[in-house]
């Protein structure tokens, strides 16, 4: 089986920023594309960056049991779709998910092996920044993100790391860090080395 990342923080954080430009340093990691009810953006592609789906389609998903997790955010739908997910994992290859804390949750409930990644930002004062940053919000908006990111960051304690994410590349070097680590525990090494030291331990 391969290891299920899930990448989450409150919004405006980074997880986006981060998550490419860790899969640029890790190609290996198999990226799971989500589906959401929102409109594409100029240049977003159907298929790599989301599955776009109306409302009804989306709804259809679920009650057929086909996502993983999914959560209404902002007024749209948002979810993984189950069996890619399952299908990479069994294959033995790493899939990392990069969705908001609440869906992220669900994950784990459904996955306790999941590696619980939060994304931490440097500073609250940092976080208006990057969210006022991005110009794509009101002043309004941007107050009522700032409530959101606080009761989001609630959530922390469901979590099995929190990387901060002060600087870009330094953020990657620790999340590789720990997938690195994660595929050294021992319970990961195969049954026959497995069966062996218990052997050994016997003897
Ligand atoms: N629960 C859940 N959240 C997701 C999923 N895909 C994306 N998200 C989150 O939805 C939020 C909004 O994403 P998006 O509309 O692309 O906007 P942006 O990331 O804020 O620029 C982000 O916090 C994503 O991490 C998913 O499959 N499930
Ligand atoms: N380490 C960082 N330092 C400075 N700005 C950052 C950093 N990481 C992300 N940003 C900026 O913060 C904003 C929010 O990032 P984004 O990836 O869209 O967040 P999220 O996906 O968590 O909502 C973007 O303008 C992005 O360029």
């Amino acid at each position: 089986m391969g290891l299920l990342i899930v990448l989450s923080g409150p919004a405006g954080v980074g997880k986006g920023t981060v998550c490419t430009a860790l899969r640029k340093r890790m190609p290996e990691l198999v990226y799971s594309v989500s589906a959401t009810t929102r409109q594409p953006r100029p240049g977003e592609i159907d298929g790599v960056n989301y599955f776009f789906k109306t409302k009804e389609q989306f709804l259809k998903l679920i009650e057929a049991d086909e996502m993983l997790e999914y959560a209404e955010y902002v007024g749209n739908y948002y979810g993984t779709p189950r069996s890619f997910v399952e299908e990479t994992l069994a294959a033995g290859k790493n899939v990392i998910l990069e969705i908001e804390v609440q869906g992220a949750v669900k994950v784990k409930e459904k996955f306790p092996g999941a590696i619980m990644v939060f994304l931490l930002p440097p500073s609250f004062d940092e976080l208006k920044a990057r969210i006022t940053g991005r110009g794509t919000e009101s002043m309004d908006t941007i107050n009522t993100r700032m409530n959101v990111a606080a009761q989001e960051m609630s959530l922390l304690s469901h979590y099995d790391y929190a990387v901060m994410n002060d600087e870009i590349e330094r953020a990657c070097d620790k999340i590789r860090s720990i997938i690195i680590a994660e595929n050294c525990r021992r319970e990961r090494l195969p049954a026959h080395i497995l069966h062996m030291a218990a052997a050994a331990e016997k003897a």
